[in-house]
């Protein structure tokens, strides 16, 4: 399978959003990352569910929410309606994970689980049979356009190997920092997917960034 790319519209113009959208949509991107961000799990609040639907009405990519909140339980069918294929809720945020996931999978969304970088992957060996997508998050969540953290590649490698010996379809993406260094590097590490925020974003021709993403295989 090629390489999968995530834009994060975080990082996009919220005031001209249905551009920002119809951009991804005509790019060679495969999903939309949507950044839910509740000021209590994060410092930091991004949007919500209204949103969330906005982007939908617009978006001809899945949706792929990554939700930086507390009582994820709560929301997952606001998400599913507002639009989401694929949900992924922080392991730090879940006290009955497993029951978490499954009830992504009730509502026809693929689960993911989100760790944030102190978290190792080995806590995750008992639930990944349940697990559609591993975000392993190489900055700390709240913010766009931080520093990556060098420990990510090991963790990739590392969670790679017990996909491998659990016999399971995991896929892993990356959140965080991504850039064209750091994204052939993370590929042959083992990740699936790219999360990339500010430097799709931020770069003189978003089209084109998302292109070179994409080419790294
Ligand atoms: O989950 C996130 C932050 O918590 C974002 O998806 C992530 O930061 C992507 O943005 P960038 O590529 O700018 O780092
Ligand atoms: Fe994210």
């Amino acid at each position: 399978m090629p390489v999968k790319i995530a834009p994060s519209i975080l990082a996009s113009d919220f005031a001209n959003l249905q551009k920002e959208i119809e951009m991804i949509n005509v790019s060679e991107a495969d999903y939309i990352h949507v950044d839910i961000m509740d000021g209590v799990f994060v410092p930091n609040i991004s949007f919500g569910i209204p949103v969330t639907e906005a982007v939908n009405k617009h978006a001809k990519k899945p949706l792929d929410v990554h939700l930086m909140i507390v009582n994820p339980d709560q929301y997952l069918e606001a998400f599913k309606n507002a639009g989401a294929a694929i949900i992924s809720v922080h392991y730090e945020a879940c006290t009955h994970l497993h029951r978490t996931l499954q009830g992504i999978k009730q509502l026809g969304c693929k689960a993911g689980v989100a760790i944030n970088p102190h978290t190792s992957v080995e806590l995750l060996k008992d639930v990944i049979m349940d697990i559609d997508l591993v975000c392993i998050m190489s900055v700390n969540p709240g913010f766009g356009g931080q520093k990556f953290i060098e420990n990510t590649y090991a963790k990739v490698k590392r969670l790679k190997e017990i996909i491998i010996e659990k016999g399971a379809e995991t896929e892993i993406e990356i959140d965080g920092g991504v850039n064209e260094n750091n994204a052939p590097l993370l590929r042959s590490a083992g990740a699936d997917v790219l999360v990339a925020g500010s430097f799709v974003f931020s770069s003189a021709d978003p089209l084109d960034t998302i292109k070179k993403l994409k080419k790294i295989d």
